[in-house]
């Protein structure tokens, strides 16, 4: 059984709506950052401070290389999983990845107090600009979060139908 890989923006609705999808399928959910944070025993936002972005990355790499030795689950990714191709590669391995595509209006709304990087509201724009072609690229499902999470949850079974 392929796994369901979750890719997008941050607050594009990764963590919420792969909580959703899991209850509805009966898949486990793995929030990949929560599942660092639990392994570390840590919170992302120390991370960053202490250790820095790269060191973020690197782990971000290690537990993600865990979670796809699973199979039949959902990832829900961080936003920042594009940012290399290693770690796509070793996620489509065994995985169907499905990008949520969220209007940069409606993230913007978003309580962000827990995203290091978007700190400053204006690196939205920026993190956009550098990663949606790569969220384009990966994707093998690309699904609009335009509509409230019942009718995404839906959408993207619907489109998952015949890949799993
Ligand atoms: N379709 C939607 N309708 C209403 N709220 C949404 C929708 N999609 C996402 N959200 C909200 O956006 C916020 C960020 O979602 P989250 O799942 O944490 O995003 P991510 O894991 O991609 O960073 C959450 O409060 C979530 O409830
Ligand atoms: O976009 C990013 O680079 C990040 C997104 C976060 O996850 P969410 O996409 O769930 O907010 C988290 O992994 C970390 O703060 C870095
Ligand atoms: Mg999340």
């Amino acid at each position: 059984m392929k796994n369901i890989v979750l890719i997008g923006m941050p607050a594009c609705g990764k963590s919420t709506i792969g909580y959703w999808l899991s209850k509805k399928i009966d898949y486990p959910l793995f929030d990949a950052d929560k599942y660092l944070e639990e392994k570390e025993n840590k919170i992302i936002s120390d991370i960053f401070s202490n250790e820095g972005e790269e060191h973020f990355r690197e782990l971000e790499t290690k537990y993600l290389v865990e979670l796809s030795e699973k199979e039949g689950i959902i990832i829900s990714t961080g936003g920042g999983a594009v940012k290399k191709k290693e770690n796509i590669d070793i996620l489509k391995r065994n995985g169907i990845v499905v990008f949520l595509n969220r209007e940069i209006a409606d993230i913007y709304k978003e309580n962000h107090e827990n995203r290091p990087l978007l700190k400053d509201i204006n690196n939205i724009q920026k993190l956009y600009d550098e990663r949606i072609d790569l969220y384009r690229k990966y994707a093998d499902i690309i699904i609009k979060n335009n509509d409230n999470m019942d009718v995404i949850v839906d959408r993207i079974i619907m489109a998952l139908k015949g890949k799993l």
